[in-house]
């Protein structure tokens, strides 16, 4: 039934309604189409050519109508020429779109009278939009062809522009802005609040991302606290871990060392010869081992030292005011009087060789009774200056320690989370002017702490007496080889050294500032440790004063070339002769350990001690050797490279074969301390300097310039820095030592070194400085058919260097042959007589 009814309703006679409809909207459609494409294919030239074709033309096959370009051919071209020039230029293709849509809802089937209003304002629209345009073109050359307007647009618009002049074109923006908004939508009112309404939403969604964007930051900087404090627990945690490593490493050292001990005593494999070049490689790996071992602990250092301190006050004033609570350090534990010179008496027993007695140490004088007070109301005042100071350039401390030093007193602040380090370092000269102190050090931050330090000298600084250092428990019971206990910390405590692990020391210091004061303590240190057979000084002293009072002990102690007169080197001939024949004394040591295979002094000694190694091959007991050099700038404004070479030479390769340097500089310019000298020199020490500049060349940055002189220094050994306050020997102590030295029967000769063979090539006249001993050497030689040191040793009860020398003037002389490392020398001579020949030879020579 319903289908019925679906199939009748809206029957006509012949075709459907609604087909109808769609049939009509399609035709409407496709006149839109043509209207379109004739208007878009607008040629200005076409409509010349369609009126010279007559009507008949049109059914001509040969007539020329297919000149006309336009889409759509002369109807086009008619079409196009009226609506695009004469009426409304290209805007036309709105007409085009009005009827398009027309037929779109006749096809659809829709009530057209819907879009009368829509048809009206596009009509306006399309007269607007011309007429706009025309404007433009004819008043602004916008566009430049009056095909965008049509005659109609401009002609509408010089009629507006006569009648109101410029504010046509306003009239006609205000329209076309009416237009437009009746377009988008009718209600004006409602466009408009459509506008705030999205106004109102764009300003909602910016408020929006604005909070989004803070809570975001927020978030991240809460993060990044969180992370920070992570870091800072793992950083914690880490250094409780180094310190159990390192711990675990030291035992498990320790028991290598037992099961080596015990293997090595059950059986001694055979190594093969060390080389040179491993001997000093194998040193260097473990004085970077030591260094990095050091710097793993630098991190622990401050908890180590704060350990130590005593608490001695907390200062509160007001109780808005910060609290500085007061640390003292509580100095080294004091030795017994009489310890040390038991131990030493016991260690010069085990050294046959010579009798020695060590130095007293009643030979120092003893420190006053009364150490100095800690001046609380002087802390006082400097914390209020500094918080003072500070809180006016807007730096907020949080906490403040005080630790009470011998020369300084160190001011630990702690500043706010966010204050920038680097900013209260900026103010350390106005902070210098406030305290009204010679020198203000800053350590920004203090290692390993995220704390600021601060250095003020102390109004009244203490002297540290040598005494004080060397009857120490630290000094009188450590176990090593060359110890130099260079004074006190800021904790009180004594720092000492091994000199055989820096391997060597570079000192620059201002003149006053206290050098040969500090040259003093290490020679003292070594010579109330070390015994003669030991330890060998070379002394160098072109000032000529500074180290004369070691005359005294050269029997003992010095070292120095065999054909010198003085034991202390004042000349800078006799200091380069002298250096290269400490280069030559080193090759020989590495021959010696070669032969023995082992890599170091120490070994080689206490192999020579259990007697494995052979004398007659060369093999002797080696002492240390330090050379001092007090201004190096003397020798290197006179004598430059020959003196830095051997120094570099040495300073390169000495460590493992006991020889030490200790050289140093009123002037650090970069031409006394020059680049090869300090890179081989990772220990320096700088005593008061005149410029940053000058603190920069030694320690490699600023502080040295900041320190206050007498014996004030600081120490670097390339992880670290520490302030000490050198002790202070006095020139008296030092002569009562030497004098006790000196009047002991001691060597019959100081230690001599090698003589350097003249380099030309020449044979030196081996009738010059001949050893007495020359002949009867000559004689055993000849006997033994061996020309060997040991058997001169021993034969001639001398000394190895004495033999050595003679040894060399047999060479010389042509008795012996040249040196063959580790066997015996060739004898030349074949028998007694012929020796007596040569022996006439000669003297008749000398005569
Ligand atoms: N550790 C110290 N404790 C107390 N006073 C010291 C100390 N060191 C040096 N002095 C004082 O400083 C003075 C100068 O010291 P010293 O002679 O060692 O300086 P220097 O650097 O060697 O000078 P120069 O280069 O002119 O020889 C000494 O006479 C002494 O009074």
């Amino acid at each position: 039934m319903a289908k019925k009814d679906l199939n009748t309703s809206g029957k006509t006679s012949g075709l459907d309604a609604n087909r109808k409809k769609e049939i009509m909207g399609i035709i409407v459609i496709s006149i839109a189409v043509l209207l379109g494409l004739s208007i878009l294919s607008y040629n200005p030239e076409d409509y010349q050519y369609a009126r010279s074709i007559s009507f008949l033309d049109l059914f001509n096959p040969d007539a020329n109508s297919r000149l006309v370009q336009n889409w759509l051919g002369p109807v086009g071209a008619y079409i196009s020429h009226y609506l695009v020039h004469s009426l409304f230029g290209y805007t036309s293709i709105i007409l085009a779109l009005i009827v398009g849509y027309h037929g779109w809802h006749i096809f659809r089937r829709r009530d057209i009278r819907e879009l009368g209003w829509l048809t009206v304002l596009s009509v306006w629209g399309m007269i607007l939009l011309s007429t706009f345009i025309g404007w433009l073109n004819a008043h602004a050359s916008f566009p430049d062809d009056s095909i965008w307007s049509g005659t109609a647009g401009v002609a509408i618009a010089q009629v507006l522009y006569n009648i109101t002049n410029i504010g046509s074109i306003i009239i006609l923006s205000v329209l076309m802005l009416i237009t437009l908004l009746m377009f988008v939508d009718r209600d004006l009112q409602k466009t408009i609040d459509n506008m705030k309404l999205w106004m109102e939403n764009l300003q909602e969604k910016l408020d929006e991302r604005r909070a989004a964007r803070q809570l975001r930051k927020e978030e991240k900087a809460k993060e990044r606290e969180e992370r920070i404090a992570q870091k800072r627990a793992e950083q914690e945690k880490k250094k409780e871990e180094q310190a159990a490593q390192k711990k675990q490493k030291q035992e498990e050292k320790e028991l290598q060392k037992k099961e080596i001990a015990e293997a090595e005593s059950e059986e001694e494999p055979v190594k093969p010869a060390p080389s040179i070049d491993e001997i000093v490689e194998k040193s260097e790996e473990q004085d970077r081992e030591k260094r990095e071992q050091e710097k793993a602990e630098a991190g622990t250092l401050d908890t180590r030292q704060r350990a130590t301190l005593e608490k001695e006050e907390e200062i509160d004033e007001d109780e808005d005011d910060i609290e500085v609570s007061v640390y003292v350090g509580k100095g080294e534990e004091q030795a017994d009087e009489k310890d040390l010179d038991k131990m030493n008496k016991k260690k010069a027993k085990e050294v046959p060789v010579i009798k020695y007695k060590f130095p007293k140490v009643d030979l120092l004088d003893p420190p006053p009774a009364e150490g100095n007070e800690v001046d609380l109301e002087e802390i006082k005042e400097n914390k209020r200056i500094i918080l003072d100071k500070l809180k006016r350039h807007k730096i907020e401390i949080v906490g403040i320690n005080a630790i009470v030093g011998p020369t300084v007193t160190l001011y630990e602040l702690e500043p706010a989370p966010d204050v920038k380090i680097s900013k209260i370092e900026s103010y350390s000269n106005d902070l210098k002017m406030a305290t009204a102190s010679k020198g203000l050090r800053m350590l920004s931050p203090i290692p390993g702490k995220s704390a600021v330090g601060i250095e003020v000298p102390n109004s009244t600084r203490e002297t540290v007496y040598i005494k004080e250092v060397i009857n120490t428990k630290k000094f009188v019971e450590t176990d090593m080889t060359l110890p130099v206990a260079f004074g006190k910390t800021i904790e009180n405590e004594v720092f000492m050294i091994d000199l055989t692990k820096m391997p060597h020391l570079l000192i620059a210091g201002a003149t006053g500032s206290g050098k040969s004061v500090g040259i003093n303590t290490i020679i003292t240190c070594l010579l109330y440790k070390c015994h003669p057979d030991n330890l060998k000084f070379v002394m160098v002293d072109p000032k000529k004063i500074e180290l004369s009072l070691y005359r005294n002990i050269q029997n003992h102690f010095l070292a120095m070339l065999p054909d010198s007169d003085e034991p202390i080197i004042t000349d800078t001939t006799k200091a380069q002769e002298t250096l290269e024949s400490l280069c030559k004394e080193m090759d020989d040591r590495y021959d010696l350990l070669k032969m023995a295979m082992v890599r170091d002094i120490k070994s080689y000694n206490e192999k020579f001690k259990t007697g494995e190694l052979d004398e007659e091959l060369g093999h002797r007991h080696l002492p240390y050797i330090v050379v001092i050099i007090d201004e190096l700038a003397d020798l290197m404004m006179t004598a430059g490279k020959q003196i830095e070479e051997p120094i570099a030479r040495l300073a390169q390769l000495a460590r493992a074969i006991g020889i030490h340097l200790v050289v140093a500089t009123q002037r650090p310019s970069v031409n006394v301390i020059t680049g090869t000298i300090k890179a081989n020199f990772p220990a320096r020490i700088a005593y008061q300097v005149a410029s940053k500049v000058d603190s920069r060349t030694i320690l490699d940055q600023g502080g040295a310039d900041q320190l206050i002189g007498m014996g004030d220094m600081l120490f670097n050994n390339g992880t670290g820095m520490v302030r000490i306050q050198n002790a202070f020997v006095s020139t008296e102590e030092v002569e009562k030592i030497n004098t006790f030295i000196g009047q002991q029967a001691g060597y019959k000769e100081p230690f001599h070194l090698p003589i350097i063979k003249d380099d030309t090539g020449d044979i030196p006249d081996p009738l010059e400085d001949i050893d007495e001993y020359f002949e009867a050497a000559a004689k055993l030689v000849v006997i033994h058919q061996q020309g060997s040191v040991s058997l001169l040793q021993r034969k001639l009860k001398i000394g190895y260097n004495r033999a050595g020398r003679i040894i060399d003037q047999l060479f010389n002389a042509g008795i012996v042959g040249p040196y063959q490392g580790s066997t015996a020398r060739d004898v030349l001579v074949q028998d007694e007589d012929e020796l007596q020949e040569l022996l006439d030879n000669l003297d008749e020579y000398e005569g």
